[in-house]
């Protein structure tokens, strides 16, 4: 089934997660083929896992923190996730890599720790715009791949992967679907079968010519998820296909 995720980054309250999920909820109401994902920050991960309980939408995390407990100020650990109702968390985002430092151990960590709790992981993976330029685009998401995912095996149904070029993020220029599909073939080949998401300016206009390429098997997406309807209009353009 194809996944359709939500990243809402650090927007929106707890009173507006309320009001998105009340409307979202009824736009979605008949959806059946397709997996549906949202990723609140983490102060509206209580309010939006009440809501979504008995529902068939899925909640997820943008990040977390690999170790249990302890003097980790600020981090959020799985388990504490796990108890709100998160099943899935967003890892090695390029804005949590290029923004806040966070490297492939750091990362393998995190992938690590989510599969020892039962919680599945969206590794992150893509390439910036001078790799792109100089031709790197595998070598840099082959790095990633094989880091992010050091000492892992039979990944098949455990993991998914987003490709997300770092220079289609939130700048309106998506990559093309063909460009996609050529890297998520090549993602597939090296890792078998997972799932590989694409992200990056997705949005209802696109959202379909996406989907129809063989390997992509769903979307992360941004800024148009911020909007019930604009979110709910990505998840219905998912179901024919
Ligand atoms: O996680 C989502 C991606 O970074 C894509 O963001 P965007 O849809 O705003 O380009």
């Amino acid at each position: 089934m194809k996944l359709i995720a939500g990243n809402w980054k650090m927007n929106k309250t707890p009173s507006q997660t309320r009001e998105y999920i009340t409307k979202f909820l009824e736009l979605v109401r008949d959806v059946k083929n397709t997996e549906i994902l949202l990723c609140p920050p983490f102060t509206s991960l209580c309010v939006a896992g009440e809501m979504l309980k008995d529902s068939h939408i899925k909640l997820g995390a943008q990040n977390c923190h690999y170790e249990e407990k302890g003097a980790f100020t600020g981090e959020i650990s799985l388990s504490m996730l796990k108890e709100l109702g998160v099943s899935y968390v967003i890892v090695g985002h390029s804005e949590r890599r290029w923004l806040f430092g966070e490297t492939d151990e750091m990362i393998n960590k995190k992938v690590i720790a989510c599969l020892e709790k039962g919680l599945r992981p969206i590794l992150c993976v893509g390439e910036k715009i001078e790799d792109r330029n100089a031709g790197m685009t595998l070598k840099v998401v082959e790095s990633q791949l094989k880091l992010g995912l050091s000492g892992l095996e039979d990944l098949a149904g455990k993991i998914d992967i987003a490709y997300e070029p770092i220079w289609a993020i939130g700048t309106g220029t998506p990559a093309t679907p063909e460009d996609a599909q050529f890297v998520h073939r090549f993602i597939k080949e090296f890792l078998g079968d997972v799932r590989v998401l694409y992200g990056g300016s997705v949005s209802p206009k696109n959202a379909k010519d996406f989907l129809s390429m063989p390997d992509v098997d769903g979307l992360l997406v941004g800024t148009a998820s911020l909007d019930p309807e604009s979110f709910a209009q990505i998840v219905k353009a998912s179901e024919g296909e």
